[in-house]
């Protein structure tokens, strides 16, 4: 297993983090070595089917130059479970205090999910320094974001929510932004149907996002 990134080297990694869902292992190899050969080293794996924390371990033997998180944590035991697993990062869609002391108590890397300025703050306060912001285009979008930015300068976002190939360069562009998630890259449908290179020349595009 690789040694889990610290935050700032998990986010200099990390421009369009594809997230994914897997629903049959056995497309998790291909997936994998997919995404590595389009240059991506970031991903993030819900925790979203019965085979999550298996195809994590089959993507990170397929391909370990990537650095694989577990989303779509919800509970304690969720973000423990994922950690044992092997994950090197975590990503939460909202945050409970119980959810934030089990993540913390990991030691690795999170991004707990929020919506709100108050969210925002309140998992500062717990000792995140970036979030999630979730859903980004039905909670407000890039007009939002930057409304954030007065008040809270010093909180950076990982926005993820029907953000569009077109429009990830426009969150990227934002000062209070690092990355950003989406599941373009690897849709449900190019899985299912096996579309690896589709998959690896989506993820081209999402690597030269870097850096704008
Ligand atoms: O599963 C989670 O933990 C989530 O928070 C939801 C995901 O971030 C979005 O489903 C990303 O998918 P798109 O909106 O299609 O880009």
């Amino acid at each position: 297993m690789n040694t889990p990134p610290s935050l700032d080297a998990l986010i200099d990694a990390a421009s369009v983090i594809p997230v994914l869902a897997v629903k049959r292992l056995e497309d998790a190899a291909p997936l994998a070595m997919a995404l590595a050969a389009g240059g991506l080293k970031v991903i993030e794996l819900t925790l979203r089917t019965d085979v999550a924390l298996d195809a994590m371990k089959a993507m990170q033997d397929a391909a370990p130059e990537l650095i694989v998180g577990m989303g779509t944590i919800r509970t304690p035991e969720q973000a423990r479970a994922s950690a044992e697993a092997g994950a090197s990062f975590l990503v939460s869609p909202g945050l409970t205090p119980e959810l934030g002391e089990a993540m913390l108590a990991t030691g690795l890397a999170c991004l707990p999910g929020v919506a709100t300025a108050g969210e925002a703050m309140a998992s500062q306060a717990q000792g995140f320094e970036v979030l999630k912001f979730f859903p980004a285009e039905p909670a407000g979008g890039i007009a939002y974001l930057k409304a954030l930015e007065g008040p809270l300068p010093d909180i950076r976002f990982c926005p993820t929510g029907s953000i569009s190939r077109e429009k990830a360069p426009d969150y990227l562009a934002l000062t209070n932004v690092v990355c950003v998630g989406g599941s373009w890259i690897a849709s449900p449908g190019d899985i299912d149907a096996g579309n690896w290179t589709a998959i690896t020349a989506n993820a081209r595009a999402a690597e030269a996002m870097k850096g704008r």
